[in-house]
């Protein structure tokens, strides 16, 4: 379980976050939406102590996150963020193992157990093909689901995901999205996503929590926060929601196109 209280942050003398709360619970996924530049990737860096707040706590299964040793850190929460190709000529199998780092002693080097770990996380993002290729050489969906397989392979009991759906096409989307719910349901992992795609969060986040400016300004279930009143204000677009038999589905347009278009007739 992660919980954030009071968290404040600022890059120089610019407050990006202000007063945040959170809870992402075991067994749940927590969907983080907002507009471009409302803080999210910043909230989700002070969760994983990539960034430290100015103000608030982090605590993880009760642990204040910066009492931890970093090894510990690694241990319990693994991470999924937008990645370029580096400088070093890995290969996919390389790359993968690179998530058992946190379990090895020393210098100690990966074993046959390491392997199957790293074997069995790439088959579950339908990559396993791939591991004897550079991961240089991969396309942007391929990388994506590398990431995440790095991710399993660390198998920590906290996951968190930074826009993992980029560049991957509709079905491994969802493969992706289905894959951290069952990690949330049947492993019970805490798992924070951050989504741009309002009606995935819908379909897949146990709970969501729409940021605007730096602050939470509604957090909920799905169907509690993702409505035209939220909505409407923090994103600046007219949304409609259809009601589904087994859920709902949300539909943009520019607020321009609201009003009805002025004729001129001559
Ligand atoms: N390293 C940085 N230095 C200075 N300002 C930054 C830095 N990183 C982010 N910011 C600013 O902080 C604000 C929040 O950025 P953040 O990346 O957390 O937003 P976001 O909600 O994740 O945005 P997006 O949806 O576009 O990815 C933005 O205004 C951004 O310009």
């Amino acid at each position: 379980m992660i919980s954030a209280h009071d968290i404040a942050f600022a890059y120089g003398r610019r407050t990006v976050l202000d007063g945040v709360d959170l809870d992402a619970p075991h067994g749940q996924v927590l969907g983080l939406v907002g507009p471009n530049g409302s803080g999210k990737t910043t909230l989700l860096r002070t969760l994983y102590a990539s960034l430290k707040p100015r103000s608030g706590a982090v605590l993880i299964d009760g642990d204040q996150l910066g009492d931890l040793p970093a090894r510990e850190v690694a241990r319990r929460v693994a991470v999924v963020v937008q990645e370029t190709p580096g400088d070093l000529p890995l290969l996919v199998s390389d790359m993968v193992l690179l998530g058992r780092t946190p379990h090895r002693s020393g210098f100690g080097r990966n074993g046959a157990e390491d392997e199957r770990i790293a074997a069995d996380a790439l088959a579950q993002v339908g990559a396993l093909h791939l591991a004897d290729q550079p991961f240089d050489g991969l396309s942007g969906g391929e990388r994506q689901r590398v990431l995440i397989a790095r991710a399993l392979a660390q198998e920590s009991t906290h996951l968190l995901l930074d826009e993992p759906t980029n560049h991957l096409d509709v079905r491994y989307q969802h493969e992706v999205l289905d894959l951290a719910r069952r990690l949330a349901v049947e492993n019970h992992q805490t798992v924070v996503v951050i989504l741009h795609d309002l009606n995935l969060a819908a379909s897949y986040c146990d709970r969501v929590a729409l940021l605007h400016r730096g602050r939470v300004v509604a957090a909920g279930t799905p169907a509690h926060v993702l409505t035209p009143e939220h909505l409407e204000p923090v994103y600046e677009v007219a949304v409609r929601r259809l009601e589904l038999d087994d859920g709902f589905q949300l539909a943009f347009r520019p607020l321009s196109a609201h009003r009805t278009p002025e004729r001129t007739t001559r």
